[in-house]
């Protein structure tokens, strides 16, 4: 399936591609010298108040809940929106200026995966959009890729982003709120973007939950999808709903080699 899947899209050319891609754990690192590498939510909340991220940010309550494969979406749901309205809150509560992202995230080990360069860079040479969908935070995620100088044009982020006030602190999250388990809808509500991409029906998408699958759901006429997940914990309970649902599994590896590898094969000689 995969085989063919790759042969359709190479004889449809780049200019028929899109790349959809999480972000967090996703493109970012899971893991590095055997330490977890922060999300963007952590990130901040790491750097300007480790405090409160252990403490308060309750990634060990609700983290489990979301990579729990036995609970429904449906149970999950409210779980979530709990979890990421209270660490938007917690946010606000901070008065974190906006000139303290771009500090925050240079101070940050925030890693992008091995590769993300010639990733980030085949996709710009042959203009192939890439949509980044984040749960995480849009404005340190754009930090992030800014510093790691790969915030080119063919890239676009739908995630939460922070809305400040006159006084350029974070007052607000612009609404709505995107969790790990509704993307598919916060992709319906950007008809404008897909209505651009109708002509390239064949889509790349890089996930690291189950979340991420409903990624695609915008473009009504897709013809091609090769779904690359990311299983980066709990690798044995996980195996098999991740199996099931994606065409290729990577099991904890924190490189891009592989999408890298199929990217360049469907471009070769483009
Ligand atoms: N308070 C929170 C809420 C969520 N997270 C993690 O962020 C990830 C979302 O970002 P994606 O780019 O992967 O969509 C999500 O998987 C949560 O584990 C967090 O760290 N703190
Ligand atoms: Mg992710």
């Amino acid at each position: 399936k995969v085989e063919k899947i790759i042969h359709n899209i190479r004889s449809a050319g780049p200019g028929k591609l899109q790349v959809i891609s999480d972000f967090d754990m996703t493109l970012t690192r899971f893991a590095y010298n055997g330490n977890r590498c922060p999300t963007t939510h952590s990130k901040i909340l790491f750097n300007i108040l480790i405090y409160i991220y252990i403490k308060k940010n309750k990634i060990g309550h609700y983290y489990p809940i979301e990579i729990d494969d036995t609970r429904s979406v449906e149970e999950k749901t409210p779980l979530m929106v709990e979890w990421w309205t209270k660490a938007h809150n917690l946010l606000v509560e901070q008065q974190i200026g906006k000139d303290q992202l771009a500090e925050a995230v240079r101070e940050s080990n925030a890693m992008l995966r091995e590769g993300y360069q010639g990733f980030f860079d085949l996709l710009k040479h042959h203009s192939i959009p890439l949509l980044i969908f984040s749960a995480g935070v849009g404005d340190i995620l754009e930090e992030v890729i800014r510093h790691n100088g790969v915030f080119h044009p063919n890239v676009r982020v739908f995630s939460n982003y922070m809305e400040y006030n006159e006084k350029g602190v974070l007052c607000a999250f612009k609404e709505p709120l995107i969790h790990t388990f509704n993307k598919k809808e916060s992709a319906l509500l950007n008809p404008d973007m897909f209505g651009q991409l109708q002509d390239r029906p064949n889509i790349l998408l890089l996930g690291d939950s189950l979340g991420d699958l409903t990624m695609a759901d915008g473009i009504q006429n897709a013809q091609n999808i090769l779904r690359i997940g990311y299983l980066n914990d709990k690798v044995e309970e996980r195996r098999s709903a991740y199996v099931d649902s994606y065409d290729i599994v990577l099991e904890k590896d924190e490189t891009l080699e592989v999408p890298n590898a199929i990217l360049n094969y469907i471009t070769e000689g483009k």
